[in-house]
């Protein structure tokens, strides 16, 4: 019976249903990359973000406004002003870029502090997994502190964005969570 309820109140939440989803992490992680991979299926060629990508994906009968912003020191400023009435945040991690997993845990953890942001549900990226010497999940899980993080439903997934591979299972979880949250 439950099911059959969740089942029909499932659909009727899909129907014009329209959520809005950031896409953010440090310069060169490969944002852009997984918008357009998402979105065509193919890798397209990029060029480091100056502002902001915005695509609408339909995605199991909702339709995903995408905010893809560049992650360039001098632009993570401006990050905040695209917080508002935001569902989730997708955050991409460069797994092999250990030097900078420092710099992208304090990015992460200050951006999550903003009142804006705090109902928002939070999907990790540990991207790049196709390249030797990449941390795997766990280790790009422990170095952001993602343990630390209290009430807020995140998961980290390891993908590779050139391949596509773990973008639609952490997609996946990312909209069960949401409409679990705004049912
Ligand atoms: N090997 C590998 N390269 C990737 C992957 N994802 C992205 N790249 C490459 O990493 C580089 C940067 O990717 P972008 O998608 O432009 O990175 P970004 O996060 O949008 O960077 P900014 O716009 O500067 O914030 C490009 O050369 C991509 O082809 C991946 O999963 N594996
Ligand atoms: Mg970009």
């Amino acid at each position: 019976m439950g099911n059959v309820f969740s089942g029909i109140f499932g659909k009727l939440w899909g129907v014009n249903k329209e959520i809005r989803i950031l896409l953010l992490g440090l310069d060169g992680a490969g944002k852009t990359t997984i918008l357009y991979m998402l979105q065509m299926g193919e890798v397209i060629k990029t060029k480091p973000t100056i502002g902001f990508n915005v695509e609408t994906l339909k995605y199991k009968n909702i339709s995903i406004n995408m905010w893809d912003l560049g992650g360039q020191t001098s632009i993570r400023p401006y990050w905040r002003c695209y917080y508002a009435d935001t569902a989730a945040v997708i955050f991409v991690v460069d797994s092999t870029d250990k030097e900078r997993l420092e710099t992208a845990r304090d990015e992460l953890h200050t951006m999550l502090k903003e009142e804006e942001l705090s109902d928002s549900a939070l999907l990790v990226f540990a991207n790049k997994q196709d390249q030797a010497g990449a941390l795997g999940a766990s280790e790009v899980s422990k170095a952001l502190n993602l343990v630390a993080l209290k009430d807020r439903s995140w998961s980290i997934v390891a993908s590779s964005a050139i391949k596509g591979e773990g973008l639609t299972e952490g997609l996946d979880w990312l909209i069960d969570v949401i409409k679990e949250e705004q049912m």
